[in-house]
């Protein structure tokens, strides 16, 4: 479904990801691994289209999506939950949540889908009991939630998730984690998730992508997965 070939994107003149290439099957759930800065978020923006590759090809669906603005790449079905979840503060759970509606607003889809559907609640349950408090005013494992929720409602054939559990409370981290599963069992979305947790990542993924210093070092199916090399690759 998503084909990402030798990509390289530089911030000024350094490049931070170096002939990257990366494949993501339609349902799967695909995990992005690596140490902190090796440039997991610069390629989940790029495949976003929120930065620019310098080289490189991005396919969607067989479709070459190198120059389409980001709200081109979310109508065509690519969601987004950034690291540091960016929800709208002062703006309702409920606003929250209708906001991720958007993307389906030249859809047919749209017309027959107006509300949010109860799939949502039943993920992520506290959102119902909250939905007139302001997003800003749940704590900050909520806001993830909530997060992962309103780009869930756009109905996504593919979910970037960039770290959802990082600075996220246990107890809400393992919810964050049921979602997921449950995600992953409904096989309509995909998910790649940027993890720092390997054995999270050997439960719930289909295959792993291993990226070290901008460079894509290792990948392959979960039934590959090494516990041992891995937790060494991610090890600070
Ligand atoms: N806007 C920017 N301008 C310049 N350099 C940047 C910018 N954003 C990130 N970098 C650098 O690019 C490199 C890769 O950063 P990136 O955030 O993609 O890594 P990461 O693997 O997602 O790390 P983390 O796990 O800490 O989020 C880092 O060295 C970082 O300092």
């Amino acid at each position: 479904m998503l084909q990402v070939e030798n990509l390289e994107v530089c911030y000024g003149q350094s490049a931070v990801l170096r002939d990257v290439s990366m494949s993501v099957a339609k349902g799967a759930v695909t995990c992005l691994l690596g140490r902190n800065g090796v440039g997991k978020t610069t390629l989940i923006k790029t495949i976003m289209g929120l930065l620019k590759a310098r080289r490189g090809n991005i396919f969607w669906n067989e479709r070459e999506i190198n120059r389409l603005l980001p709200e081109e790449r979310a109508r065509m079905g690519i969601g987004y939950v950034p690291q540091g979840r960016e929800i709208f503060p002062f703006l309702t759970v409920e606003e929250n949540l209708l906001l991720g509606l958007e993307v389906l607003k030249h859809s047919k889809e749209r017309k027959n889908n107006k509300s949010i559907p109860d799939f949502i609640y039943e993920l992520f349950p506290v959102l119902r009991q909250m939905l007139s408090r302001k997003g800003g005013s749940l704590s900050g494992g909520q806001q993830q939630q909530l997060a992962i929720a309103r780009a869930l409602v756009g109905n996504p054939s593919l979910l970037l998730l960039d770290e959802p559990r990082e600075g996220v409370q246990p107890s809400i981290v393992l919810e964050i984690e049921q979602a997921i599963r449950i995600v992953k069992q409904q096989k309509e979305t995909g998910i790649v998730l940027v993890e720092q947790s390997v054995e999270f990542a050997m439960e719930v993924a289909d295959s792993y992508f291993v990226l070290e210093k901008g460079e894509m070092i290792e990948s392959g199916t979960t039934e590959d997965m090494n516990l041992a090399t891995l937790q060494e690759y991610i090890a600070i």
